[in-house]
């Protein structure tokens, strides 16, 4: 079956999916006419890939991008001289917004970003990736440009995944299939059409991304998903093929963590009580059990412009 072949949110996906982008960079800067656009890379102890992943949009930087800031979140190995060297800006928890507490996560860093960036236009970036495609910010912003009424695109792709016998050709996204896909159909079925909802590859607007609270853990991206749609409609989502997307799988265990938030956060949103309650796994090590508890993170970040024009507000939080 094909994309648009799909029976349900059929209109949806045809109108706001991207499946073929074929702009040229050309294009791409001279449709920005006045806008910026800012490239944000999330970063905790990624140095083994976090220079390749700049550099494969450095490139574009003084034209089609006009920012590229490795947000840290905290990395304590050699994260940061390997963005600077691959020709970044680092920003830091705290420079990126000085004298407010620093709570973990990823949401934390990429709410963190949106007040140390001036881009129309934000990308998000994950630095975990291998091999990325130069072509996935490009693609990311295409839409954003030449639409109006979009205000956050996903990107989507086939995801190999790497096992103990090597790399298979798809198999990964194992948090999207087994845990966010069924909980869509059975709560948010209107959002079904969207291929990649946790996709760390995506492109909002300053305007939706300042309006809307940030989950401050792994429920980020699900949260603003929702959000999006509950401010501006499904039809001011797109999405975009960026082709082949590789990178660090993480083994089940920390998978299972991610994937409390992300239910945490989902049932937030949806205005359905959580128990709030731990998530408790048996992990097996030296020989045996280990009992692992895990709370998730549930306080959200407030819409960052209610921040930047409330300086009282930022100095208590
Ligand atoms: O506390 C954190 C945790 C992660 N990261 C960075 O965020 C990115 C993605 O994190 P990762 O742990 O690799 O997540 P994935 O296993 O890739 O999980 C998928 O699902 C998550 C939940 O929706 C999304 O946040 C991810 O972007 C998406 O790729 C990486 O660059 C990390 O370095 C931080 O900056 N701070
Ligand atoms: O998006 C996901 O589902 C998680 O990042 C897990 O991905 P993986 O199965 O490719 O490691």
């Amino acid at each position: 079956m094909t994309i648009a072949s799909m029976p349900d949110s059929a209109t949806w996906l045809e109108t706001n999916t991207w499946d073929r982008p074929d702009w040229t960079i050309d294009e791409l800067v001279s449709s920005k006419r006045g806008r910026t656009i800012s490239v944000v890379l999330p970063a905790l102890n990624e140095e083994a890939t976090v220079r390749s992943v700049v550099e494969s949009i450095a490139p574009l930087s003084g034209s089609l991008i006009d920012e590229i800031v490795v947000v840290d979140s905290g990395s304590t190995d050699a994260t940061i001289d390997e963005a600077i060297a691959a020709g970044a800006r680092v920003e830091t928890r705290e420079t990126a917004l000085p004298g407010v507490d620093i709570r973990p996560g990823k949401g934390e860093v990429l709410w963190r970003s949106l007040a140390a960036t001036t881009g129309d236009i934000i990308v998000f970036v994950d630095s975990d990736l291998i091999d990325p495609d130069p072509m996935y910010v490009p693609n990311l912003v295409g839409p954003l440009l030449s639409n109006p009424d979009l205000h956050l695109v996903k990107g989507y792709y086939r995801r190999p995944f790497t096992g103990t016998s090597g790399v298979e050709p798809s198999g990964g996204g194992r948090v999207t299939e087994l845990v966010v896909r069924p909980l869509v159909a059975a709560l948010r079925p209107d959002l079904s059409g969207v291929i990649q909802p946790l996709a760390g590859e995506y492109a909002g607007t300053r305007e939706l991304l300042t309006s809307v609270p940030f989950a401050s853990g792994y429920g980020v991206e699900i949260g603003l998903v929702v959000d999006t749609v509950k401010r501006h409609g499904i039809d001011a989502i797109g999405q975009v093929n960026l082709g082949v997307r590789r990178h660090r799988n993480r083994p089940i265990h920390e998978l299972g963590v991610m994937s409390r938030q992300i239910v945490a956060t989902l049932l937030d949103r949806l205005g359905i009580e959580d128990s709030g309650s731990p998530l408790t796994q048996f992990v097996m090590e030296d020989g045996g059990h280990q009992l692992r508890r895990s709370y998730p993170a549930v306080e959200d970040r407030p819409a960052m412009n209610s921040m930047l024009v409330d300086p009282v507000r930022i100095a208590s939080n």
